[in-house]
């Protein structure tokens, strides 16, 4: 999918925004394009199609869509290959919270994927800096990430990229923000002290290498993150910001999340989305035109 197709005369150009009434639209609109995106790719176990996922609540709801398009036998999972994008360090593994549980619990479990083709980086590794630069060895080793599907925090990190990340930073160990801490109690019974205080986490190079990076934001509370992201210039305190520098990166909000944005912002961003969703399909049929014709070809050679 070419990300010169079109470039906006806008401060973020290349970055797509989609908003959607709540989180419940915004996890259809997501599940449905991740659908699409896997079925033209065609995977096979040779090129299974390389997806990066987050944790959170906000791609929640994607991820009840997507259990329920592969239920419904228009999806699987069988060719794909999963990176999550962090996990605490020290939380034992089948802790309630880790991210382990949370993507068997909430995703995996319940589609047709391997487990063997589930990539999570383990927090009590002996070595986590060994840890973490074999994990960047094997997202290399399968070509990179076709889609990177992220979330983001209230201070507009993505993954745990905290404010302050290099923007060209790869996995490694980061320390948590007092902020994320803060947000993050409500999945330990409020209680602060239970809040691991670091994390594996892929860097926002890691992210920016993916072929496509889609973003879920949700709720008032990451409204000012998405302003700081799309309306003001690359920041490194705004590490989601990065994303500017991405020449085919999509965020979907939901109403509420753009609370803090320009009504001017919005409004470009609602106009501009059939005209976004044509080019889209246009270069899908083209590209299937194109498949296509190479078949016939060699069908006539044969
Ligand atoms: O969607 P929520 O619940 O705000 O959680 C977002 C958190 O999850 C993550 O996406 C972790 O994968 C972080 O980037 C962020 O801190």
């Amino acid at each position: 999918m070419g990300g010169i197709a079109f470039r906006f005369c806008f401060p973020s150009s290349n970055m797509r925004l989609i908003i959607r009434e709540d989180p419940t639209e915004v996890g259809s609109y997501i599940a449905n394009y991740i659908c699409r995106r896997i079925n033209d790719f065609k995977p096979t176990p040779e090129k299974p199609f390389v997806l990066g996922l987050p944790t959170g609540s906000s791609p929640i709801p994607t991820y009840k869509h997507l259990i329920q398009l592969v239920k419904d036998g228009k999806l699987s999972f069988k060719n794909v290959v999963t990176f999550n994008m962090d996990e605490y360090v020290n939380l034992p593994r089948d802790h309630s919270e880790s991210y382990h549980t949370f993507m068997f619990r909430e995703f995996f479990s319940h589609i047709d994927i391997s487990p063997s083709n589930v990539n999570i980086l383990d927090g009590n590794a002996i070595d986590l800096i060994a840890e973490c630069k074999a994990y960047e060895a094997k997202i290399k080793s399968y070509g990179g990430i076709e889609l990177f599907l992220g979330g983001i925090g209230e201070d507009g990190h993505i993954a745990f990229n905290e404010p302050g990340s290099s923007l060209v930073s790869r996995t490694r160990i980061k320390t948590l923000a007092y902020d994320t801490i803060l947000a993050n109690a409500r999945f330990f019974n409020n209680d602060i002290s239970a809040v691991p205080r670091m994390a594996l986490t892929v860097g926002v190079g890691t992210v920016l290498d993916s072929r496509e990076v889609v973003v879920v934001v949700s709720g008032q509370r990451k409204a000012l993150a998405l302003s700081k992201a799309i309306e003001e210039g690359v920041n490194h305190l705004w590490t989601l910001s990065a994303l500017q520098q991405h020449p085919w990166a999509l965020i979907v909000c939901d109403e509420d999340a753009t609370a803090e944005l320009h009504v001017k912002t919005v409004k470009y961003f609602k106009s501009i989305e059939r005209v976004q969703e044509e080019v889209e399909e246009s270069q899908r049929k083209l590209k299937a035109a194109n498949a296509q014709d190479v078949s016939t070809q060699v069908g006539s050679m044969e």
